[in-house]
């Protein structure tokens, strides 16, 4: 929790203003943040200074690795977070490759389950890797992927966080995370909780022992609109003690994460947190 509050002063504090013509507001932004998560001992990186729904983080990460591309199968996991960026932006609205209401089109899951190939046919990153950390291997390229500029065009939005590699050292999975992009109020609350249960639940479906995950952030923003609540009311609060992350563990393999899995198989253990604070969202 320190780590995130140190961001979001220095932030503050040695920011500069850009303007983002995306979103047609200005961002008070940083270049280049680390963040690192102890995954092995469970301290789940969660937000304590405000109330995070932590469910919604976890259903994102599930249905990209479903490879999901569609804001309603998002909703049914419990997680409304794709309905702005599938229904309400101008420039995808207005594009010919959406396929009509929710599509989210060949974003983060397509590309990390279905990448296509120019020959014909497609390749399923997780699968590969899953399969190698299984079977005790890593070959130093345990890599997933979701950056695919050859079909940005195809898509509601660039991914932020574009690039996982998994490595495997003396039974230990380490992972490295790296992110292009960050709302550091709203997205990073999401991002640290996705970076962290990813490394778990790859370590119990492979059978290997988790060890530390390693969040890289290149531009770290904070949206004209939030600035006032992070720096006058939550940076003010006191945060709380770390609380555990538990996955069912009955989940054993890709395959159970496909077919059965919900919100219902993750908890949140002694979760103590501050009030909600609603942040503006810029679509
Ligand atoms: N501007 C922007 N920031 C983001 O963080 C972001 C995007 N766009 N577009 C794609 C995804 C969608 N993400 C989102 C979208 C909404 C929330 C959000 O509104 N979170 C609320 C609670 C949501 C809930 O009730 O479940 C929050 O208070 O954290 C968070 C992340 C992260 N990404
Ligand atoms: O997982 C995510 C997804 C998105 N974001 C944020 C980062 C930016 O504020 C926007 C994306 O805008 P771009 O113009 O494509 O950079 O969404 C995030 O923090 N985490």
């Amino acid at each position: 929790m320190k780590q995130y509050l140190d961001l979001c002063q220095r932030i503050i504090d040695e920011g500069s203003w850009v303007s983002n013509e995306r979103t047609g507001k200005r961002c008070l932004t940083l270049i280049n943040a680390d963040l690192e998560y102890q995954v092995g001992k469970n301290e789940l990186p969660i937000i304590t200074t405000r109330k995070s729904f932590y469910k919604a983080a976890i259903a994102e990460l599930l249905g990209y690795i479903k490879g999901y591309d569609n804001a309603a199968d998002f909703r049914a996991l419990g997680t409304p977070t794709w309905n702005a960026n599938a229904n309400e932006n101008e420039a995808w609205l207005n594009n010919p490759h959406r396929k009509g209401e929710d599509d989210m089109g060949r974003v983060y899951g397509v590309q990390g389950r279905a990448w296509a190939k120019p020959d014909g046919g497609s390749v399923d990153q997780l699968k590969k890797v899953v399969d190698n950390l299984s079977k005790g291997i890593d070959d130093r390229g345990e890599i997933i992927s979701f950056y695919n500029p050859g079909e940005f065009h195809m898509g509601c939005l660039r991914p932020c966080m574009f690039q996982h590699q998994f490595s495997l050292l003396d039974g230990t999975l380490y992972l490295n995370s790296y992110q292009r992009s960050c709302d550091v109020p709203l997205g990073l609350n999401f991002n640290q909780i996705q970076v962290f249960a990813f490394l778990a639940i790859m370590a119990q479906i492979t059978g290997n022992k988790a060890g530390v995950a390693y969040h890289k952030i290149v531009n770290a923003h904070i949206y004209e609109d939030q600035l006032e609540l992070m720096e006058n009311v939550q940076l003010k609060r006191e945060p709380f003690p770390s609380p555990e992350l538990r996955i069912n563990p009955k989940i054993k393999s890709l395959k159970d994460l496909e077919t059965w899995v919900t919100m219902d198989d993750f908890e949140v253990i002694g979760y103590q947190h501050h009030d909600p604070i609603q942040y503006p969202f810029s679509v």
